[in-house]
């Protein structure tokens, strides 16, 4: 599984080929310049500083060089090498993190697109924070598997293997010796990285629930201030950072012991590799340039060593990560095109449709063919729905709270498919119809007022993109909203949402229903479209949604018998059935319901 993960991760990196193999090279440029840099430093001490021949690769012509001369040479040396290590290894690192920062962009892109394609039942079930955190955060192990997993393997690998290869080169026997600490390190590594990664984990969610108390509190800060619980939400808060705090210095004290850990192994083998290089100096096994080779080695030995008994957690952690990601990249789409949909005339599809012939000339007629549904398996919500409403009817939808109303409106344009029996539009199963053309050919007023972070302008255009701000008037106009709007400083192009324009709730349903108007869709869906808008503002809007629902099938959910005076059909929904069906003249006149509910608002 964690393999799995970590194969499909890379995969969004292929792409990106031909720069890592650039990448690759510079790589190996870098640290073979590495490898080399404590080199001149040992010739001058061998060769300059003292009497040992320059090594045979330098051509016999340089050791009749003077000594000064030979100085300046291995200086300009030194420097070269330390210059050209330092800008390849910023253009690795350049390099790597673009090549990874492409892979979390299209990662992201893929998860964004996946969201908005998953039904409401999918969101019911899942708590917006953390999908939100799968998004932004958790796709970042993407790109820490790349940078961290894969680049920094092949990197510390490559550079422990040569290096290793040269200190043999030079003497065996210390070569061991400095490997012997390896364990040691590979051992505390493993001890203190596990607690560190504990620690940090519970300081993770100690910090988060602290992001989450904010959040909560200024979402119930009327309430909280209202029953004056401030000094009570205060304790708790302090409680909450006392926590976090606790949890933070736990984890920084495990990265202490750490490199605590690591400063002995590297201690004991510097030690060691002094004494033991030193005798072998007096033995005459060892010159003192080759023994400054070695302890510069060994600083960076422990580097590599260090980054390869990490990987394998770093690899983990990262591909946990990406599975939180895959597992909605997996989420199965349950709302989609069924192979042989047919296309509905006048909407985008049809007109870039080839062989349009089949297409659908939508009038409106809506049926609801013995329609069951329910959002769990063993919970039924609606049952045995049947009506049929012919094209430009309307029909009313009362019953009480929770029965399920708005459930029925959301099966309309395929928010969900029924369990059992069929949604048809003019006889046609929605099923078979192209999603995107049903839905283009309905307009949804929600119960709960949505507005994009957009100018009022565009929030009311969203359905007809492109509509001319004289389209928009007339839609605000008949929504009663152009008097409001025209009142704020920016007029129409005043931006809503968080930090924006505030906007009362009746405000944001007049807009609401604007963006229906203006959508002048063949069906309309309104869900207590005026639910809270003031009598007399209700008065206008209904004049105009009687207006509108004249020329199309019109399904309205109220509670306000006001709203529904001029329906052609009330349907009463008790306990997910439907109980009660006709004209509100027949209706007032059978007991039930209806004729009970309009004797109470009386
Ligand atoms: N996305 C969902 N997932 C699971 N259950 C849901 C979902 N939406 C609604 N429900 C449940 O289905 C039932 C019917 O809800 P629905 O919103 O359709 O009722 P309603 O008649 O419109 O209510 P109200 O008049 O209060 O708006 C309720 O028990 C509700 O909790």
């Amino acid at each position: 599984m964690l393999m799995n993960n970590s194969f499909r991760a890379l995969r969004y990196f292929r792409r990106d080929a031909p720069r890592i193999a650039v990448m690759a090279l510079l790589l190996g440029a870098s640290i073979i310049t590495n490898l080399l840099k404590p080199w001149p430093l040992a010739i001058i001490v061998d060769a300059v500083l003292g009497t040992k021949p320059l090594p045979g690769w330098f051509g016999a012509g340089l050791n009749a060089w003077p000594k000064s001369r030979l100085l300046i040479l291995l200086s300009v040396a030194t420097l070269i090498l330390h210059l050209s290590q330092g800008f390849l290894s910023a253009a690795t690192n350049y390099l790597s993190i673009k090549v990874g920062l492409q892979g979390l962009r299209r990662v992201r892109n893929e998860v964004f697109g996946r969201m908005e394609k998953l039904s409401m039942k999918f969101y019911h079930g899942s708590k917006t924070g953390d999908l939100i955190y799968r998004a932004t955060w958790d796709t970042y192990s993407f790109q820490t598997l790349f940078q961290q997993g894969l680049i920094t393997f092949f990197t510390a690998l490559l550079t422990l293997i040569l290096m290793v290869v040269v200190m043999c080169q030079i003497n065996v026997s210390l070569t061991l010796a400095s490997l012997a600490t390896a364990p040691l390190l590979v051992i505390s590594v493993k001890y203190f990285g596990k607690k560190m990664r504990e620690r940090g984990a519970e300081a993770q969610q100690a910090d988060s629930q602290v992001t989450s108390f904010i959040q909560q509190t200024i979402h119930a800060l009327p309430l909280i201030q209202s029953y004056t619980s401030e000094q009570d939400e205060e304790r708790k808060f302090k409680s909450q950072t006392a926590e976090a705090q606790q949890k933070r210095l736990s984890q920084h004290a495990w990265e202490l012991l750490y490199w605590l850990a690591i400063a002995v192994a590297f201690s004991i083998g510097t030690a060691a590799i002094v004494w033991l290089g030193s005798v072998q100096v007096i033995n005459h096994k060892l010159t003192v340039g080759e023994l400054l080779v070695f302890t510069a080695y060994l600083a960076q030995l422990y580097e590599p060593l260090n980054q390869l008994s990490h990987v394998g957690a770093t690899v983990a952690n990262a591909s946990a990560g990406t599975q939180r990601v895959f597992e909605i990249l997996d989420t199965k789409e349950e709302i989609i095109d069924s192979p042989n949909a047919r296309a509905i005339a006048g909407s985008n599809s049809t007109t870039r449709s080839t062989s349009p012939d089949n297409s659908l000339q939508l009038t409106g007629s809506v049926q609801f063919d013995h329609v069951s549904f329910g959002y769990e398996k063993d919970q039924t919500v609606l049952s045995d729905i049947n009506f049929a409403l012919e094209a430009g009817q309307s029909l009313a939808i009362i019953g009480p709270s929770g029965v399920g109303k708005t459930t029925l409106l959301n099966l309309l344009p395929r928010f969900f498919d029924p369990i059992q029996g069929a949604v048809r539009l003019d006889g046609v199963d929605t099923r078979d119809l192209k999603l995107a053309d049903l839905r283009s050919h309905i307009a949804v007023v929600p119960q709960e007022p949505i507005l994009l972070p957009l100018t009022i302008a565009e929030n009311i255009a969203y359905g007809k993109p492109g509509a001319s701000l004289e389209e928009i008037r007339d839609a605000a106009r008949a929504a009663n909203a152009d008097s409001f709007i025209q009142k704020l400083a920016q007029g129409y192009n005043t931006v809503v949402g968080e930090g924006a324009a505030p906007l009362s709730v009746g405000e944001r349903q007049r807009l609401n229903l604007a963006r229906a108007f203006l959508k002048d869709a063949q069906i309309l869906l309104l869900d207590e479209p005026t639910s809270a808008l003031d009598a007399e503002s209700e008065a206008s809007v209904i004049a105009s949604v009687e207006q509108l629902m004249r020329k199309r099938t019109t399904l309205i959910v109220a509670h306000r018998l006001s709203t529904i005076q001029r329906v052609d059909k009330i349907l009463v929904l008790q306990d997910g059935k439907v109980t009660q069906i006709g004209t509100p003249e027949a209706l007032i006149a059978q007991q039930g319901y209806f004729a009970d509910s309009s004797r109470a608002h009386r």
